[in-house]
């Protein structure tokens, strides 16, 4: 479990978190909603250690993240950021490759090169394994990203907006990955997701922030109903049915 207690967060003088308390479930795949700016990026990245705790504690499974050496953390949880620059020349078999180096530091086994085949493989970059990060789509790159996170082979997945320039079918492909990674692997996946309906369609949990705070937190048939959405987002939504789950039919 990730246990986040008391956690607020300041960029200069604005305060970005606001004593946030809450748990992310092990062996579920939750996920993170709420309108720009709410602050699911910086509470992911403080999860990550990609930014120093300033207030608070969050432990991920008893590791205590402000503690834990970074190898160690490493072996506990992938996190894949919004993609930031990264250095273009580098070949996406190269850059998944990435995702291995907590195991082996630098001396890459029979098994690394394995892993990251099965992940190159997993997200349909096989072929492109040669080349170049500027020389692939958006999307294609976006899944790279996921595939290195992948090869780190971690309990946790953090992913912040991994839907983010897939189409609609590499979308679909990544959300049935993470669910069989949490309901045939034990994983557990925590995902920054805008689209609400992937929410409403593959989450155990949601995690609803607005203005720095959690807004709403339990399972989607709970979280996605029209009066929270509606207060969520300042918009006046529809919220159906589909299969049992939650379906968001407009948002003005
Ligand atoms: N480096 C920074 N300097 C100043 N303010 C920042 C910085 N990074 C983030 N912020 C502010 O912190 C707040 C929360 O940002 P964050 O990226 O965590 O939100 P988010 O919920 O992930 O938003 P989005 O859905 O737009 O990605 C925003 O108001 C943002 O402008």
């Amino acid at each position: 479990m990730i246990q986040i207690e008391g956690v607020s967060h300041h960029i200069g003088t604005a305060q970005i978190l606001r004593d946030i308390s809450t748990s992310l479930p092990e062996g579920r795949l939750t996920a993170l909603i709420g309108p720009n700016g709410a602050g699911k990026s910086t509470l992911l990245r403080l999860i990550g250690r990609l930014e120093p705790l300033q207030a608070g504690r969050i432990t991920v499974d008893e590791h205590d993240v402000a503690r834990c050496p970074t190898g160690c953390l490493a072996r506990v949880m992938a996190i894949l950021g919004q993609q930031t620059a990264i250095a273009s020349r580098l070949r996406l078999s190269e850059l998944v490759g990435f995702g291995r180096w907590p195991h082996h530091q630098g001396r890459p086994s029979a098994d690394d090169h394995a892993r990251v085949a099965e992940a190159l493989d997993a997200f349909a970059l096989t072929p492109l394994a040669g080349r170049f990060l500027d020389e692939v789509s958006g999307g294609q790159a976006q899944r790279a990203h996921i595939a290195m996170a992948f090869a780190q082979d971690t309990p946790w997945l953090l992913l912040d907006e991994p839907l983010n320039n897939l189409d609609m079918s590499h979308a679909r492909a990544l959300m049935v990955r993470l669910r069989g990674l949490v309901a045939d692997g034990g994983r557990s996946v925590a995902m920054v997701v805008h689209e609400i309906n992937y929410a409403a369609a593959w989450a155990d949990h949601v995690v609803a922030m607005k203005d720095g705070r959690i807004f709403a937190t339990g399972a989607p048939a709970e979280v996605l109903t029209e009066e929270v959405l509606s207060a969520l987002y300042d918009a006046s939504i529809r919220v159906g049915q589909h299969h049992g789950r939650p379906l968001v039919l407009h948002h003005a």
